[in-house]
């Protein structure tokens, strides 16, 4: 089992700036700006960024992902204000499911359009700093949008792998225009990760998947906003966070910034929101760990899903997310397309647009709410994690169809 336990007593000789790496197995310490590293060299584990200090609220200031720089690893200058994101009300939704307090943390509303925006602006940084100057990804589509853009944004040359007609056509024409190389495998995501993390460790280019440390602390600026955001509203702090998962980057790095906190002394352990993942049908491995207490998620090779962001067999950051699930007395349940299109409908008419993998977050709430797993007293934000225009296709099947009328005011007129 991952040992998560952040502490400041020893700082490693390889520490930089305050800040190195961590294999989550093993406890090897790694230099953070020397090599460039994805997996621990000794054991294969996934790395995690550990500091000398963890920042408390007092010390964030500014706006957007930058107003956390104390808990992030670099400072920043790749940025097209990314975060700031809105803590939207939904009160069609809260009516339906009825729970104390429910709202709605829109990462659609990042500058490409999905909360991968707060991981590229650190992970992309980092590569500036590490002297790269090819960047990589493989995508369901949002990785490679915003991998375009902030590459495109340091000039730094960027190539992108997608799963061959899978990836929504918002997606598509975002890592297009910013000018990344887009290379369509015939294969899944899962597939092309394998892919490009042999292209990285052959040294060919800079992986910024979430299997990089250094996206993953650009996205717990999510949960840091959030708890901001949630306590200026409410007074409060929210019981438990609904999100959709995929390759499980989120909720591992939601459940680092909550650590980060309580290693601060700024939050309780009990007050750590209970991390609830949703996944869909189709690709469900990690809500199969979590209902069969599987040790590790057993990879699914077959995956197939209407919210073609979350299609994904082999989440790499499952040795992060289990724990973060369980240690958070979170749970993990899985949604059908046709309620994950229904959640779409329900954000839609409280006006949030949002692309299918985003509603499964909402479809996941309902369903839990329904067997009584989440109570009435509970306060809930759901994440919506990409924008209705990332998949216009999956938006216009699930809206109504246009009713055509002749060139006249009465051929208007008949229909009203
Ligand atoms: C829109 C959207 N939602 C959710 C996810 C899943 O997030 P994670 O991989 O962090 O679990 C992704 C990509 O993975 C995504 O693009
Ligand atoms: N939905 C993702 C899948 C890749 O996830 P990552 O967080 O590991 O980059 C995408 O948009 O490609």
């Amino acid at each position: 089992m991952a040992d998560l336990t952040l502490s400041t007593d020893t700082v490693p000789d390889v520490a930089e700036d305050g800040v190195w790496l961590t294999c989550i197995e093993c406890g090897e310490a790694y230099p953070p700006f020397e090599d460039v590293i994805y997996e621990c060299a000794e054991c294969g584990g996934l790395l995690e960024a550990r500091y000398d200090e963890y920042a408390t609220f007092e010390d964030f200031d500014g706006e957007g992902v930058w107003r956390y720089a104390d808990a992030l690893p670099v400072s920043g200058s790749v940025t097209i204000d990314e975060g700031n994101t809105p803590l939207y009300e939904a009160p069609g939704i809260a009516a339906d499911v009825d729970v104390a307090d429910l709202r709605v943390k829109h990462e659609g509303m990042n500058p490409t359009g999905s909360f991968k925006d707060r991981g590229m602006t650190v992970g992309v940084r980092v590569a500036e700093r590490l002297g790269v100057d090819r960047l990589v990804c493989a995508s369901t589509g949002n990785t490679s949008a915003a991998l375009a853009a902030y590459g495109a944004r340091s000039n730094l040359e960027t190539l992108v792998l997608l799963p061959a007609g899978k990836v929504a056509a918002g997606k598509l024409a975002q890592a297009s225009l910013h000018g990344a190389t887009i290379l369509e495998v015939d294969g899944n995501f899962d597939d092309c990760l394998d892919i490009v993390a042999e292209l990285a460790n052959m040294g060919e280019a800079y992986l910024l998947n979430s299997l990089n440390p250094f996206r993953l602390e650009g996205q717990k600026t999510i949960g840091l906003e959030m708890l901001e955001q949630f306590e200026a509203d409410t007074g409060d702090w929210p019981d438990r966070i609904v999100l959709p998962v995929g390759n499980a980057g989120n909720t591992a790095a939601l459940h680092k910034a909550f650590r980060e906190l309580v290693e601060a002394g700024a939050m309780d352990d009990e007050e750590v929101p209970a991390l609830t993942g949703v996944q869909a049908e189709g690709a469900a491995p990690m809500v199969e760990a979590i209902e069969n207490d599987y040790e590790a998620v057993r990879g699914w090779d077959d995956v197939e899903t209407r919210a073609t962001a979350i299609r994904i067999g082999k989440p790499v950051n499952a040795p992060k997310a289990l724990p973060a699930i369980r240690e958070t007395g979170g749970t993990a349940v899985a949604v059908s397309d046709d309620e994950i299109t229904d959640a779409q409908r329900a954000l839609a008419e409280d006006g949030i647009g949002v692309e299918p993998a985003s509603a499964a977050s909402v479809a996941g709430l309902r369903k839990l709410r329904d067997e009584g797993v989440v109570a009435d007293d509970e306060q809930v934000v759901c994440l919506t994690t990409g924008h209705l225009l990332k998949d216009p296709d999956a938006a216009a099947a699930a809206g109504s169809e246009p009713t055509q009328v002749p060139n006249d005011v009465d051929g208007v007129l008949d229909v009203l």
